[in-house]
């Protein structure tokens, strides 16, 4: 199924909207039976496609002043349930249980006051630890809701930015809706390119204001670092004519004309990678009405699957190396194999001895349960990392959908 723009929207406000509540229990017979193989090779237990209430999640958009916002009291009446709660630790993030009451209907979501985005996800973003002056690079942006909440996350006041990197020009052009749609752009470039290969560094200026003059230049080490990061071609090589002329797919008026800084590495990396999406029960189940012919030749692809760990690797890899020395990487998938989460993460810090894991603060404050870290073949001291700082979103513990996610530190080499 070709899945073009308008289709791509429903599925973000998907994220917002998650499955009515009238959809009937899911029979998980149903699913194909090159699926039902997948989960069985990759030990994921079919019974999570039986979920279809699970929360549904809304994040304040900051980009309003606060004294606008709704409070809880306001988005309980909205939606006519008392079965919504603010998530601990996450200011201005709710949770809301089954109601009547469709989301898109409401006026905090009509006046563009709050998205959705899942709470698994939002975690991913905090992970990041934004700060106003950041430069942050977006891997597998499309269509964009954790680049909503880094967008939010930035704020109007200091001179970070935010690049988001898609191959898909249909899943790019729903991006810049959004970021259109919630008014959030100010910061922010969408380039349409392989982020396997991507390689522009920061930007050089925030409209006239040329970004590194003041103190926020990157550390002596920056350079070093970009020249001997891994295999890849050292972004601070690039000639300056090449990197200049690398059209962005759309970029704000304060960017437009920015170019790159030839040695400025990004502060925060996001790599949300591409992944064979069977933990986004929401996203899946609506193949009960798209089709499951069209699930199969999107997702089911034999070669898509053998290359998928392949597409991955490479994707944090590049990301690695546009990352700047004390920077934070977070790498993400919205899948639950072993393959593609813990797998990864213990090949990541086996080839990269300067990647150090970190825990990922709020994951214990947020009231719901995670699940157990998969054991993998590896040293006794990474799968130990591995079990204390990664996370596992399940939909049978935590009530989110099926999401992993890991945060790593670059040092000096
Ligand atoms: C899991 S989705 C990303 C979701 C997104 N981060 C969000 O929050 O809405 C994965 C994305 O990776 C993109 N993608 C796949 N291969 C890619 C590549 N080699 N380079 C860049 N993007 C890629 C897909 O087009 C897709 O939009």
């Amino acid at each position: 199924m070709a899945i073009n723009d308008d289709d791509n929207l429903q599925e973000l406000e998907g994220l917002a909207d998650q499955l009515d509540d009238k959809s009937p229990s899911f029979d998980i017979n149903q699913l194909p039976k090159s699926f039902q193989t997948f989960l069985k090779d990759n030990a994921i237990d079919p019974q999570i496609y039986s979920i279809v209430r699970l929360p549904r999640y809304i994040r304040w958009n900051t980009h309003i002043p606060e004294p606008q916002l709704p409070t809880l009291a306001q988005l309980k009446q909205q939606l006519h349930t008392d079965d919504v709660w603010q998530v601990p630790g996450l200011t201005g993030f709710f949770g809301i249980g089954p109601t009547s009451t469709r989301l898109v209907d409401i006026p905090a979501y009509k006046d563009k006051k709050v998205f959705g985005i899942d709470l698994s996800s939002a975690v991913a973003v905090e992970a990041l630890e934004i700060d106003k002056d950041d430069h942050l690079l977006d891997v597998c942006c499309a269509p964009g809701a954790k680049l909503c909440m880094m967008a939010n996350l930035l704020g109007h006041q200091g001179t970070g930015t935010a690049t988001g990197v898609d191959i898909a020009a249909h899943r790019l052009a729903t991006c810049r809706s959004l970021i259109r749609k919630y008014k959030i752009g100010q910061r922010i470039r969408l380039y349409e390119a392989d982020a396997t290969t991507f390689s522009l560094t920061a930007p050089l200026r925030l409209g006239a204001k040329t970004l590194s003059k003041k103190g926020d230049s990157p550390p002596a080490d920056d350079h070093s670092d970009s020249r001997n990061t891994d295999d890849q071609p050292p972004p601070a090589k690039k000639p300056k004519t090449e990197q200049a002329v690398q059209k962005p797919f759309w970029a704000s008026r304060l960017l437009r004309t920015s170019g790159n800084d030839p040695v400025r590495l990004y502060d925060k990396v996001l790599v949300d990678a591409e992944c064979t999406h069977d933990g986004s029960i929401s996203h899946i189940l609506k193949y009960e009405k798209w089709g499951w012919d069209a699930f199969e030749s999107n997702f089911m692809d034999t070669h898509r699957l053998n290359t998928i760990c392949e597409l991955q690797r490479n994707l944090m890899k590049q990301g690695w190396a546009m990352l700047r020395t004390g920077g934070i990487m977070v790498y993400s998938t919205c899948s639950l194999t072993i393959k593609q989460n813990e797998e990864n993460v213990a090949w990541f810090l086996t080839e990269h001895p300067e990647a150090h894991l970190e825990p990922v603060p709020l994951s214990s404050q947020l009231g719901i349960r995670l699940a157990e870290i998969k054991k993998v073949q590896t040293t006794g001291a990474i799968q130990d990392l591995m079990n204390q700082h990664c996370v596992r979103f399940d939909p049978l513990l935590s009530n989110t959908s099926g999401f992993f996610l890991a945060k790593f530190t670059k040092s000096a080499k």
